[in-house]
């Protein structure tokens, strides 16, 4: 299944999402060679969470990206489309309080969050613009954008070594610990597609956020960026 199978059609996104579920945490970990936690770690301290304070953790899957917060004593709501994924989520947490929701039409209130945060999850949103400002919406104001994902490493050799490593590798590691292939050929190339550290926070910007920034992990694999609204 290609991206572009997959543009306009999310109903598609979340099935895929619901075939990967039962063993979404332990392929991450293998196919990241374990250094998603330390994104994870990262994420954690720029969303900077105080008890007090309402998080929304928007794709949030199976709920890993959310848990430390409800862990630290912070009201975060994990929200995702995929059944499947929120499914697995509610048997492993069934202290977090999971709501169904689509990411380009949220139900909340205007203003009702501290901080909005994505990981790994606004690359598989089909419509990038709609949700940046759904999620601005949602926010309020002085509130905080948080965002954990893919990019471009910046130094070219290493680039060169991780595109080979994305398109050879990982599609054969996925094979071996993975329940659905097909979903990790499209992880490798909507990673590929995806726009680089500049190209999204010029999209953030475009959605009406202001003081955008980011800062690169593990020489850009991952990006975090940052805004206000
Ligand atoms: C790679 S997982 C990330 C899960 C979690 N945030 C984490 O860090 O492990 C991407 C998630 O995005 C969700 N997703 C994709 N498009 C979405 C949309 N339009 N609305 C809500 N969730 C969406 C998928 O269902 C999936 O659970």
């Amino acid at each position: 299944m290609s991206r572009a199978d997959l543009d306009k059609q999310p109903r598609e996104v979340a099935r895929m999402f619901d075939a990967v579920a039962k063993r979404y945490d332990v392929t991450n970990d293998v196919l990241s060679l374990w250094q998603d936690r330390l994104w994870r770690v990262a994420t954690r301290r720029a969303v900077a969470a105080e008890p007090g304070m309402r998080v929304l953790d928007l794709a949030a899957g199976t709920g890993t990206s959310s848990e430390a917060y409800a862990d630290a004593g912070v009201a975060v709501v994990p929200c995702d489309f995929s059944t499947g994924m929120v499914g697995v989520g509610k048997r492993r947490r069934p202290d977090l309080s999971f709501v169904a929701g689509d990411a380009t039409r949220l139900p909340f209130a205007d203003e009702s969050f501290d901080v909005v945060t994505i990981s790994f999850g606004l690359r598989n949103v089909v419509d990038t613009d709609l949700a940046l400002r759904e999620m601005r919406r949602v926010t309020r104001p002085g509130g905080r954008l948080v965002i954990c994902e893919f990019s471009r490493p910046t130094f070219g050799p290493f680039r060169v070594l991780y595109s080979f490593y994305l398109t050879q590798v990982l599609p054969r590691v996925a094979r071996l610990v993975s329940s659905n292939t097909d979903a990790y050929g499209y992880l490798a190339e909507s990673i590929t597609d995806w726009p680089d550290q500049r190209g999204l926070a010029a999209l953030v910007a475009g959605a009406g956020w202001r003081s955008v920034g980011y800062r690169n992990l593990s020489g850009g694999i991952v990006a975090l960026h940052r805004a206000t609204r």
